[in-house]
């Protein structure tokens, strides 16, 4: 049997008096390219936030290879949103991916020669080596994305939490990114990603969870071929072009 790396049970989450996420189960493999998938405001980014720790849940575990609590959260590698990173600081891509290590350093110690070493395995891992002395000012959306995904590799995490990764990228730049999730799959690494672009996602993740404030349905791209539960989840009628991107259509 596979190994279940990210395992969620029963979850709830209230903000400000309402409840956002209901009895939310979800379960990650090792190895697996798994997608996040929902409408907006269905409760993706606060499902992220508290498998990271930043919110509290009412009810639920998550738990991250048999870790809860902060051992979890730092068992996790997350890769936000490129929107969300000061691209115009000053700094390279070396000295952005080595912030990947901080919360192990500590704010005031420097890295030393095995921290760096562990920064210039994750820009191989990534294919971006030959960047590391580069502004990161001057990279592409594609190329900061990979450095991104090398900052959280740096501690050399169980899961890859990532954040919407193909939004405005071009189809060529999403394509190889997602040669380097599988590529980092078929490496032991576990990814779990939101994304709006649902064919994308059916195409290439082995595994895909639709979330509307719980989860609506789960399984392979193949299991999820009934329309009604891409109706019910985005709220789109049977007439929708959606339904036929999606190859979800009644036979
Ligand atoms: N701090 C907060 N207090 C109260 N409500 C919140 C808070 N943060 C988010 N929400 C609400 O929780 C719901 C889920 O928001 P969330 O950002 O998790 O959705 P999402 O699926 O990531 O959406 P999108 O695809 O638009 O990014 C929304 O209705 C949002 O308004």
């Amino acid at each position: 049997m596979s190994e279940v790396v990210l395992d969620i049970r029963d979850l709830k989450v209230v903000l400000s008096g309402r409840q956002i996420l209901t009895d939310v189960n979800l379960q990650v493999e090792k190895g697996q390219l798994f997608g996040l998938l929902g409408p907006n405001g269905a409760g993706k980014t606060t499902l992220l936030r508290t498998m990271m720790g930043l919110i509290k849940p009412v009810a639920g575990t998550i738990s991250v290879q048999g870790q809860s609590g902060a051992k979890a959260a730092d068992l996790l590698g997350y890769v936000p949103q490129r929107q969300d990173v000061a691209w115009d600081f000053p700094i390279s891509v070396a000295q952005l991916v080595v912030s990947g290590l901080t919360r192990r350093l500590g704010y005031f110690r420097h890295p030393r020669l095995p921290h760096w070493q562990a920064v210039y395995q994750a820009l191989e891992r990534v294919q971006m080596r030959e960047f590391a002395d580069r502004p990161i000012q001057e990279l592409s959306g594609g190329q900061r994305q990979r450095i991104l995904i090398a900052r959280a590799l740096v501690t050399d995490p169980a899961i890859l939490v990532l954040d919407e990764p193909f939004t405005g990228l071009d189809m060529p730049t999403q394509e190889l990114l997602t040669l380097l999730f599988q590529k980092l799959a078929s490496e032991g690494t576990s990814l779990l990603m939101t994304t709006h672009d649902l064919t994308h996602a059916l195409v290439t993740c082995d595994q895909v969870a639709l979330l509307r404030g719980q989860i609506t349905a789960t399984g392979t791209p193949a299991q999820l071929k009934d329309p009604q539960v891409w109706m019910d989840t985005f709220q789109v009628s049977e007439k929708s072009p959606l339904l036929a991107q999606l190859g979800a259509v009644k036979c």
